[in-house]
């Protein structure tokens, strides 16, 4: 077994932090790949030429990417399975059947770890319930988002992905609302059965995208005390601003001062849904390196960028990361 369990590696190395790879889906397009569907950056893998044309575009794509992620230092890298769930992929697709469905994942984690190797490790990367419903940037799971069956949403992804030895984690991604928060940290470790973190999708004032403050997440966190899933390693934050992610970060240290963190902020820009554009971060003289040793301080242990984030960007994420292991 080439790499050592991911829970042993953090709790054996406390002072490591892991570098991970930047936003994908954002990458591919990019590069070329037209992710404007409902499967977002799914897309590239539901086509049978993917798979049956060792020389098809995309699969160059797809590789160079991981592949410029990797020369720029990232020890941890994700599927690219963010918009990949069951409900998804057979309203969206083709794909009809668990069966089909099942295929696809195999699929899909099996070319990601030949493209990265045996030696890093990889992350089964998992939308939220609002990557289905476009609410991740604003939490708005309609009038009942405690009666959602998030369970039944995210079961077979999940129960294909626990399953799979070539995953090291699961990634719970971008959660922007508290009942769905609180879903997954209900179940126990017979259904998340291998280790998992969970990132947050947090407005730039601080509070989640539904309103919830960290104080009410650290909370309720606390109060499981015991009952808590022992495959819960980290928590954090994704997609979130980046000027503005070390101090939401720090508030959740604050909450929570022994959870292991994670922190990958998108770029800071901002998308313009009218002119569908990418707009300028107005704080461009934050840099990187301010930031990753920021969130070092606040207990990450895992670091590295979302949406528009590049390689030059993790590059960067890595020599900060470097320094601080001196
Ligand atoms: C909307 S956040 C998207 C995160 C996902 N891991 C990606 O970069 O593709
Ligand atoms: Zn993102």
């Amino acid at each position: 077994m080439p790499r050592q369990p991911i829970k042993e590696y953090l709790e054996e190395n406390p002072k490591k932090v892991l570098v991970l790879d930047g936003g994908q889906g954002t990458e591919l397009e990019n590069r070329g790949i037209h992710v404007a569907n409902p499967v977002w950056s799914t897309i590239p893998f539901i086509s049978e030429s993917f798979w049956s044309n060792a020389s098809s575009k995309d699969r160059e794509i797809v590789k160079g990417m991981f592949q410029d992620f990797l020369d720029a230092g990232a020890d941890i890298l994700m599927t690219i399975t963010y918009q990949t769930s069951f409900k998804s992929v057979t309203e969206n697709t083709p794909i009809k059947t668990l069966k089909e469905y099942n295929e696809l994942l195999e699929r899909i984690v099996s070319f990601s770890r030949s493209c990265i190797g045996d030696e890093k490790y990889l992350i089964g990367c998992i939308g939220p319930w609002g990557a289905h419903v476009c609410a991740e940037f604003n939490g708005d799971y309609g009038g009942h988002p405690e009666n959602i069956d998030y369970y039944a949403y995210f079961k077979p992804q999940l129960d294909n992905f626990f399953q799979n030895k070539d995953l090291d984690l699961i990634g719970f991604e971008t959660v922007p609302n508290f009942h769905e928060l609180k879903a997954i940290l209900s179940w126990d470790d017979t259904i998340l059965s291998k280790p998992f973190y969970i990132g947050l999708s947090v407005h730039e004032n601080g509070v989640l995208r539904d309103g919830t403050t960290m104080n009410e997440i650290g909370y309720y966190i606390k109060s499981l005390g015991s009952k808590i899933n022992p495959n819960f390693l980290l928590l954090g934050i994704n997609c979130v601003s980046f000027s503005d992610s070390p101090d939401i970060l720090e508030s959740i240290h604050k909450e929570l001062p022994d959870m292991p963190l994670i922190a990958y902020p998108n770029s800071g820009e901002i998308y313009d849904t009218v002119k569908k554009i990418w707009l300028p971060n107005h704080y461009s003289d934050i840099t990187w390196n301010d930031v990753v040793n920021r969130y070092i301080k606040a207990g990450a242990r895992i670091i590295g960028g979302c949406c528009r984030t590049m390689p030059d960007d993790i590059e960067q994420v890595s020599a900060a990361v470097k320094k601080s292991h001196k």
